[in-house]
């Protein structure tokens, strides 16, 4: 059988006194839609820097289509096919989005007009073909985030990884940009996400691991993460479950 394509075994990384990533292992099917989620501050913005090379891991390896990238540069794993999105979102604001673009597609193609010319198609794919000439600048944040997916997408990943691409944005914004991360996957980049918008992993993420104080503590369905007893105290406190058991049936007696 084929090997994941990107597979973490024993992953961990401190900062000073604080175990940010503890001994974390997963592995990540080629063509899936999966998540990360986890309460502030679990480490999942440290793990994405760990699995694409902008932090180096204390122990551990990391494997990516086939090869030990452990420690190796963000750039030559974006050559390799990973790429990765940014929380906070910097595109070139002076520039177009169309330049913006293209600056992705420069990763495979040296040539300044083939670039752009590509960037109109991957500009298409998310929705931003009717701005291509406007400044970056100009854009809404719904706009910008759109933006950074069409960078990464230009890179042409097998692997994209998302950092909260649907932070910060309005309701009808997230239902928008829902089917363009699941019109990605269809294309055939195998995409995780890290991501707080539950409505968002419901509907798109077929897997999911939560990580808690550095720790994995549950993998699943959404539906059977969502129902696991550790990762509801993880969220909401110690005690919970419990709690909202009793609730619960104190609800069903009353009723
Ligand atoms: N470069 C760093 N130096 C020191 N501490 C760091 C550094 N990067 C992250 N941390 C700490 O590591 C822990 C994990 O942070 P991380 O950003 O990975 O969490 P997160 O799950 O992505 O959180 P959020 O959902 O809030 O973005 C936090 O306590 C954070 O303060």
């Amino acid at each position: 059988m084929a090997e994941p394509l990107l597979v973490l075994n024993g992953i961990s990384r401190s900062f000073g006194g604080l175990k940010a990533v503890q001994g974390v292992s997963l592995s990540v099917a080629e063509g899936s839609l999966s998540a990360l989620i986890g309460p502030n501050g679990a480490g999942k913005t440290t793990l994405f820097a760990l699995m694409s090379g902008f932090l180096k891991p204390d122990t551990g390896t990391v494997r990516f289509a086939g090869q030990d990238i452990t420690g190796r540069e963000p750039h030559r794993n974006a050559l390799l096919g990973m790429t990765r999105t940014f929380q906070i979102v910097k595109p070139f604001a002076a520039q177009t989005v169309r330049e913006n673009i293209a600056v992705g597609v420069h990763l495979h193609e040296r040539s300044r007009g083939a670039a752009l010319r590509r960037a109109d198609e991957v500009a298409q794919r998310v929705g931003l073909a009717a701005q291509l000439d406007k400044p970056a600048s100009d854009l809404t944040v719904a706009g910008r985030k759109r933006l950074e997916l069409a960078r990464a997408l230009a890179t042409e990943p097998r692997l994209l990884l998302l950092d909260e691409v649907l932070a910060g944005l309005n309701p009808q914004e997230i239902a928008e940009m829902m089917p363009v991360v699941r019109g990605i996957a269809d294309g055939g980049v195998t995409v995780l996400m890290i991501e707080h918008v539950m409505q968002a992993v419901m509907n798109l993420a077929e897997h999911v691991w939560v990580l808690a104080q550095g720790q994995l503590i549950a993998e699943g369905s959404p539906a059977e993460v969502t129902s696991n007893d550790k990762v509801v105290e993880a969220y909401l406190g110690h005690g919970t479950a419990a709690r909202l058991r009793k609730a619960a049936a104190a609800k069903r007696v009353n009723a």
